[in-house]
């Protein structure tokens, strides 16, 4: 189990690999979920590469720390992990808020960034009155109350079984989530524009989206991809906001097929 201290917070992470001239992939997580949520896209993706995972702030085994953060807090995480590590010129997947966190990592430190994989994401994620009922209701009642509306929008129905016990693990994923964590982050996705700095990117970019996703559909991943120059777009089939846990293996050949077009780094 292996922290590091950034700033005011322990943050949580799990390095495999490093060190042993692989090409990196450094994971940014969504909203309410841990990095385990990556262990299937690991597998599937096998040994040829080495992995950064950790938990943002307010989630996970990481620190609270203070409270709203914002999006440049959270990518300042993730700088601080790669510098650690000694990890330059890694591939950056972030999954939704992961995506924007990834844009601002970009935007800061671009010699950290060999290339984006930009999954389930926008430039620009909701409007802040949604953002704003969504933090008042869950300060107000704790996170309890949302969980089935934000399952259907991460997850089809059909993944949504009762019998489903990856589904009920998620469930419990999200659920014990502490709820100023979760809050802080919502509110760095509220106050988070990208649109101009997508622009500016300029290494090979990945914009993939689940064909069901309810959270960023694929519109608004369509559009994200139109802003960044010469980036790719990828639709993964039956499949809703979290593409590592529902479609892991397609999911997978999608990126890989994608981080095999790479240059040598
Ligand atoms: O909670 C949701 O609706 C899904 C989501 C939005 C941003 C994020 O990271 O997850």
């Amino acid at each position: 189990m292996r922290f590091l201290k950034v700033g005011d917070a322990a943050i949580h992470y799990r390095a495999i690999g490093i060190g042993e001239g692989k090409p990196v992939i450094a994971f940014i997580n969504s909203l309410g979920t841990d990095f385990r949520i990556w262990e299937p896209v690991m597998a599937a993706l096998g040994d040829g590469y080495a992995y950064v995972l950790h938990d943002k702030r307010g989630h996970g085994l990481s620190d609270i720390g203070k409270p709203p953060y914002a999006i440049e807090t959270h990518a300042d995480d993730l700088i601080a992990l790669l510098d650690h590590l000694k990890v330059g010129n890694a591939v950056i997947w972030g999954l939704s808020v992961g995506g924007l966190i990834a844009q601002a990592v970009h935007a800061k430190r671009d010699d950290l960034v060999r290339a984006l994989v930009l999954s389930n994401t926008a430039h620009k994620i909701g409007s802040p009155d949604m953002w704003n009922d969504r933090i008042a209701a869950i300060l107000k009642d704790g996170l309890g109350g949302m969980i089935d509306p934000i399952m259907e929008r991460w997850f089809t129905p059909s993944f949504r079984g009762a019998d489903n016990a990856v589904y009920a693990g998620c469930r419990n994923m999200l659920g014990r989530q502490p709820v100023e964590g979760y809050c802080g982050t919502c509110a760095a996705i509220r106050d988070a524009d990208y649109t101009d700095a997508v622009a500016r990117i300029a290494v090979p970019t990945l914009c993939v989206v689940g064909d069901q996703d309810g959270s960023t559909p694929p519109p608004l991943v369509r559009s994200l991809a139109d802003l960044v120059p010469d980036s790719r777009f990828a639709v993964i089939e039956g499949c809703g906001h979290i593409p590592c846990i529902e479609q892991p293996a397609a999911y997978a050949a999608a990126v890989g097929a994608f981080l095999k077009t790479l240059p040598e780094s």
